[in-house]
């Protein structure tokens, strides 16, 4: 693992909590992007070498809908920058980490992602992203 990429954050309105944290950071919210097959609409703000990465449900059935019911606002996953995604997540498979997914899927900010269940690492849903690679210029 290379650093903490990011640290998400679920929020009940994007809104209010971009202005909060812009003003926490003194940093504008840099870039936002509604992931639907994830149910999430995010903000990034830049703090130092990381990220902070802002999330509201899309809806009910969203991971954010559920963990706010359960637990509030408040941080919900750290995701942790990796090389090599699949061989990292065959390393923890390996370790003993339930894996929330078979394959990397795409995340946000042009990542590929895999999340490691919160009951294997001791109640903190764990991320991992790994910059996905970009298409070549001009198209294929
Ligand atoms: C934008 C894309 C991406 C990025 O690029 O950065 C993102 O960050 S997307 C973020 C949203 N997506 C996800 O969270 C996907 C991974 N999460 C899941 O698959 C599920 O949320 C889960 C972790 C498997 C839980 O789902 P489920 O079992 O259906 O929900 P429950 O509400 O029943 O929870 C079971 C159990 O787990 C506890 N829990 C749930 N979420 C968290 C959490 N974030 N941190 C800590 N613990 C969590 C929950 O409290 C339950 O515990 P008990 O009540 O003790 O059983
Ligand atoms: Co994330």
């Amino acid at each position: 693992m290379n650093k903490v990429e990011h640290i998400g954050i679920a929020v009940t309105d994007i809104k209010i909590a971009s202005l909060i944290y812009e003003k926490l950071l003194n940093t504008p919210v840099y870039k936002t992007e509604r992931v639907a097959r994830e149910g999430v609409q995010t903000a990034f703000l830049q703090a130092g070498p990381n990220k902070i990465e802002l999330l509201q449900a899309l809806d009910d059935d969203s991971p954010i809908a559920k963990f706010i019911a359960k637990k509030g606002e408040g941080i919900h996953h750290i995701a942790f920058d990796v090389t090599d995604i699949v061989a990292e997540m065959a390393r923890l498979k390996n370790q003993g980490f339930v894996l929330l997914s078979d394959e990397p899927k795409r995340g946000a900010d042009n990542k590929l992602v895999c999340f490691i269940h919160p009951k294997s690492a001791n109640g903190v849903l764990i991320e991992l992203c790994q910059e996905a690679p970009r298409p070549p210029e001009g198209g294929v």
